[in-house]
Parts: structure tokens; sequence; C-alpha cells
């Protein structure tokens, strides 16, 4: 591909995740999907180029805003205008490298307007950041989530924001069904990646930067699966034990369920369940591959499905990993924070007490509900707890640095009943954990 056309690539895959409601990562992979005469060398360029436009939307925005000429009406084109000001301030390209580019030939993108040609002036060697960026625009998030996130984080709020911004680390979890670390990570040095074991979970391997797993021998093998530290962990702290009857409740395509099958040594049995299909679906491939054979999966109507009712107080372990926000996982999908609105929240935190509340009822006696979001918000956390106590005086907190102890080995993070991970202090996603156990 021409450099033009890499750029026009980037636009049109920009414009397709903002019409979509899937995430980056997926909307991408549809992209490359469907454009399979794109290589690789090429998807990595296009890739990192629209990665750094939505890790840097907000300062992009800020820019075109200033220097946009007053007189001209403002452009619809947001994600051209955003690729143009992104090659000035972040890629370090010069105005006529940019205009060279946007040369309106074959497969590459149109001339620049003459508002675009003002634009690419005023941009040109200035930086990213600028002082006068009110606090939302330098950390990239939405406005209206300022003063809940920093009631929140207190005074880890400007280092928490910041490590938000970074480009995460890639996690691995080696599948204890077939490997263990030791040989994962000479399997992996085989095939050229290197890796090293991760300072909380058992489990898990960090590598730098994104080497492209799929493809390799090691991965196919079911040996290894892609996870960050903190979901390892929030499976960890489930505390399944071989033999048991465990609910894995927003199962999804089933990340947690993998590593609940492995902690449970494949013995036993796991309901995955979710109220998306496709979800469970997708699941299947990663169950095989990973060698697990104790799970059944179960799309669910809504929470309260006919069948939560006739499987009441029948399971040791019910997780629930809810539908929340994602803030803890902003580093990943730098692009999921601008699609949240107000009245989103709203509806997660309704859904989030009726799940809990639902899931509740699977719980046997002396069994345990385990609570965990990626969010950093107290409301879909701690207050989704208190309120579940206030109704459910059956349950009660263990705390959570016990749980560590028992199901991970040692003195883990957790702080007081429950478990906060965050990007800045553990190098994690941002988790929340809380166990409740049912009285005997
Ligand atoms: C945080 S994600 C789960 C990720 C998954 N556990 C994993 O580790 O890969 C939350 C999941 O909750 C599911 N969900 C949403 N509403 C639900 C409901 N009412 N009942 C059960 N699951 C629900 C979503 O479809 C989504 O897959």
């Amino acid at each position: 591909m021409t450099p033009g056309a890499r750029l026009q690539a980037a636009i049109e895959l920009l414009a397709s995740i903002h019409a979509g409601t899937a995430p980056a990562d997926r909307a991408a992979h549809e992209f490359f999907r469907a454009r399979r005469y794109i290589g690789g060398g090429d998807r990595r360029e296009v890739l990192g180029l629209i990665y750094a436009v939505l890790r840097a939307r907000a300062r992009l925005d800020w820019w075109i805003a200033r220097a946009w000429p007053a007189e001209a009406p403002r452009s619809e084109e947001t994600d051209r205008l955003r690729l143009v000001a992104a090659l000035l301030l972040i890629e370090g390209w010069n105005a006529d490298r940019v205009a060279g580019s946007f040369d309106g030939g074959q497969y590459r993108p149109a001339l620049l307007s003459r508002e675009e040609r003002a634009l690419l002036k005023a941009l040109a060697g200035q930086t990213l950041d600028h002082p006068e960026q009110p606090d939302w625009v330098r950390f990239e998030y939405p406005e209206w989530l300022d003063a809940p996130l920093r009631a929140a984080l207190g005074d880890r709020f400007e280092s928490e924001m910041r490590a938000l911004m970074e480009e995460a680390a890639t996690d691995i979890r080696v599948n204890a069904l077939k490997a263990d670390r030791t040989a994962a990570i000479r399997a992996l040095k085989a095939e050229k990646v290197e890796a090293r074991p991760t300072s909380l979970s058992p489990w898990g391997l960090r590598v730098e930067g994104r080497p492209p797993l799929a493809s390799l021998e090691v991965f196919k093998s079911g040996a290894i699966e892609v996870q960050d530290e903190g979901s390892q962990l929030v499976a960890l702290l489930t505390d399944a034990r071989p033999g048991q009857r465990v609910v894995d409740f927003c199962a999804g395509a089933g990340g947690k369920t993998l590593a609940l099958a492995a902690q449970m040594q494949n013995k036993g049995h796991i309901v995955a369940c979710d109220v998306l299909e496709g979800r469970i679906l997708r699941a299947s491939t990663r169950l095989r591959r990973a060698g697990v054979h104790n799970v059944e999966r179960r799309a669910l109507s809504t929470e309260r499905d006919p069948w939560v009712k006739r499987h009441a107080a029948a399971f040791d372990r019910v997780l629930v990993d809810a539908p929340c926000s994602g803030s803890g996982t902003w580093r990943r999908n730098p692009d999921q924070k601008w699609r949240l609105a107000p009245g989103d929240l709203e509806e997660l935190l309704a859904l989030q007490e009726s799940i809990l509340k639902s899931a509740a009822r699977l719980v046997k006696q002396g069994g345990r509900l385990v609570y965990a979001t990626c969010a950093l918000l107290p409301a879909e956390n701690e207050g989704q707890i208190r309120r579940f106590l206030e109704t459910h005086d059956k349950f009660h907190v263990v705390p959570v640095a016990d749980v560590w102890r028992t199901a991970i080995g040692g003195e883990g993070p957790a702080e007081g009943e429950f478990l906060r991970l965050s990007p800045a202090r553990q190098g994690t996603d941002g988790f929340f954990v809380a166990v409740l156990e049912r009285e005997k």
C-alpha cells in the first residue's frame, strides 16, 4: 500500500468504529477480514494510526476546535481531521508530507480543503499537550465523569488517569490443564516471544507490545490464552474447587469460564450463562482448544430467566462478572469511554442490581457469590454490595484478603473487605471484587 492508501484505510476504519457499536478491536478485526488484500505490515501501520487517534481524541479535538478558521463552517469529516491532526501532533509529520499524502489519487485521501490547509499551518510545530487544556482533555475522559472519577480516585486521580491513557502490556494466562509457566515461557521463547511471570497471578505471563499470539503454535495448542492479570485474579478469587457446581453468570465469550475450568482441574460442572447467545457460542472454539470439557453453555432470556428459579440454591460458586462502565479497561478500549452517556450509567446500575439479586438465588447454603466489575466508580462496586446486603441478610462479606490466602496464597493487595486493582498501582486493568457467602 502507498502511505496515502494507508491513511485512507485509517480514515475508513475510524469512520466504521464511530458508526458502529462494537469496540475498536472487534471493528478492526471485521474491517480487515473484509479486506484480506491488506497485508500484515500495512495492517499494523493502519492500526497504529487509528489507536494513536483514539487514545488522543480529546486533545486532537481540542486542537482542531482551536485552530479551525473562525469564519468557516464546522467540517463533518471528524475522522479525517483527527487523522490530519494526529499526523502532525503525534506522528511528527511536517505539513508538506501531510499535504503530499492527501493528494486525491486513487485509493488515497481527497485533496485538502482550504480550511484543512489552514489547520495544517496552525498545528505545524505544536505539541499534543497544551497547558490550557482542562483536565478532562489532558487525561482523555468524558467531561461529565470528572466529579465521579475524582471522588473515586482521590489523591490518586492524576496517576490513575495517566496510567489509563497508556497502552497496556499483553497478559497471558497459562492454561494449567495443559502447561505450567516455565514450559509456556520456553515454548513462547522458541517462537521468539519473550514473556515474564506476572507478580500477582500465579498463572500469568506478560509480554510487551502486541505480538501476534493467535498465530503461535503454543496458542493453537491451548497452552495459553490472552487474559489481563486482573481478570485472572477475579477467576482465582472465585476459589472454585474440583468437583464443585459453579455458575459463570455473565460469561460472555468465556474468558473467566476457561480460567475457572482450569482452577477446577476440569472436574465438577460449570454453567456459563449470558443473555447474548452469540457471545457464549463464540466460547466453543476456545473451550475446545483449552481442552475444557466440564462446561455447559446456557443462553438466558434475561437475568430472571426461569432457569434461575429452577436451579435455586444449587451451586457452590456463582461468579457475576457484571456488565459495567468498563472504566478500568480504558487502556485497552480507548474508544469505549466516549460511547458512555450519563443515562447509560443509570441503566447499568439498575441492571447490576437486578443481576446480583437474581444470581444470588443460585447460591446454596455455605456457597459463595462473587461480584466483579472492571469499573472504577464506587456506585458500580461498593455501592452495589452495600445495597445488596441491605436486602439479603443471609449473605455476609468474606474479606478478600482471607480468600486470597486460601485461593492464591500469601498476602494480596486487598485492602479491607474488597479487592480494588488499578493500572497505576498493580499494572492491571481496574477491577473490583467482592466475595459474599451465604449462611449455612
Ligand atoms: C464484563 S462482560 C463479561 C466478560 C466475561 N466474563 C469474560 O471474562 O470474558 C459482562 C457480560 O454480561 C452480559 N450480560 C449483560 N446483561 C446480562 C444479564 N441481564 N444477565 C446475564 N448476563 C448479562 C454481557 O452480555 C457481557 O457478556
